[in-house]
């Protein structure tokens, strides 16, 4: 029997290469915490030109922020099983085709930003490229404490869809940034788990304890995830949703930090794994169940 090996368009190429340069599943769930933040603002309607524009502003600007990490970790990117196939780490896109790509994304996604929107959400997105692209990255090599860095421009999706709505910093946008910072630790700890073996090869400093998965890292996954809970409630109690979400986000949490305590017990990749697959589902349901009761209460 021989193995075929279907053969793609050189344009469906070059859409793969922009998607893995953008990271494209993350972009968008990125883009996504900013659309849900923005239509939970109190007073908001579901418009589809300003959600549509929100996307493409919030796209282009993560993508540029993606773009420049993956510029900087070419050579790193190379060494791990899973990032070498990136378009710049392989070869198959030039760095200068990579830098044009930035300075387009952020040209046009700054104007839709604060054209559309308002400067403070402008402002406030490429702040967090800056934070994601030039601190974050290269810290990745230096110290753990880069997660807590790049938890900042991980979390500020959340209060730039906020200011983009409201047009100013209120307790809403910072309760649903906390919300995701704090998620980020356990999410982002799980994969270091996971792909430990890769991120040591690449020189990666991301786990807190020396860089070894310990229980340590367990407990401090199980503290984040236990600081979560006072947040869920903050949406009810700042009046944006009824008490319904209140209780479907505590269960979420609760579920939540049960993976993270049978990671403590069992302390194995695959009780990791557990960890972050539910870190992926969690954070789309949260929102959506935020949203679906600001509608309906
Ligand atoms: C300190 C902050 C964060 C770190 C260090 C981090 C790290 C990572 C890494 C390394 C992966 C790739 C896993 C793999 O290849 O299997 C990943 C996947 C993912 N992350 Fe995060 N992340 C962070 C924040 C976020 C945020 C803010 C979101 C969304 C709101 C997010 C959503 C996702 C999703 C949906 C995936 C799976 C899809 C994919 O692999 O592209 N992450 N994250
Ligand atoms: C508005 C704006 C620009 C916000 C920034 C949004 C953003 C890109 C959030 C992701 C946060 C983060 C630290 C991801 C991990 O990257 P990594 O470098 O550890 O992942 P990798 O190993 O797959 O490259």
């Amino acid at each position: 029997m021989t193995t075929e090996t279907k053969a793609i368009s050189p344009f469906s190429a070059k859409v793969n290469d922009y998607k893995q340069l953008i990271k494209f599943t993350l972009n968008i769930t990125v883009v996504f915490s900013t659309i849900l933040t923005y239509l939970l603002v109190p007073g908001i309607q579901f418009d589809i030109k300003m959600v549509s524009l929100l996307a493409i502003g919030g796209i282009l600007i993560t993508g540029a922020a993606n773009a420049i990490n993956q510029i900087y970790e070419k050579d790193s990117d190379k060494l791990m099983k899973r990032t070498a196939n990136r378009p710049i780490a392989s070869g198959r896109m030039s760095v200068t085709e990579g830098w044009f790509v930035v300075a387009v994304s952020i040209a046009v996604g700054t104007f839709i930003l604060a054209y559309f929107f308002n400067w403070s959400a402008a402002l406030l997105s490429l702040f967090s490229l800056f934070l994601y692209g030039f601190v974050y990255t290269p810290l990745k090599k230096v110290s753990a404490i880069s997660v807590l860095v790049g938890a900042i421009p991980g979390a500020m999706p959340c209060l730039i869809g906020w200011v983009a709505g409201a047009d100013h910093f209120s307790a809403g946008g910072w309760a649903f940034f906390a919300i995701q910072f704090l998620w980020q630790f356990p999410h982002f700890w799980a994969i270091a788990w996971v792909a430990h073996g890769d991120y040591t090869r690449a020189g990666f400093k991301l786990l807190p304890n020396q860089n070894e998965p310990t229980q340590n890292t367990a407990i401090q996954a199980i503290l984040y995830t236990v600081a979560m809970i006072p947040f869920g409630f903050l949406p009810f109690y700042l009046g944006i949703t009824g008490q319904m979400s209140m209780w479907l986000v505590l269960a979420a949490n609760i579920a939540m930090t049960i993976q993270c305590v049978r990671l403590y017990k069992e302390m194995d990749v695959k009780a990791a794994r557990r960890v972050m697959f539910s870190s992926y589902i969690y954070m789309p349901v949260v929102f959506l169940i935020f949203y679906a009761d600001k509608i309906t209460f």
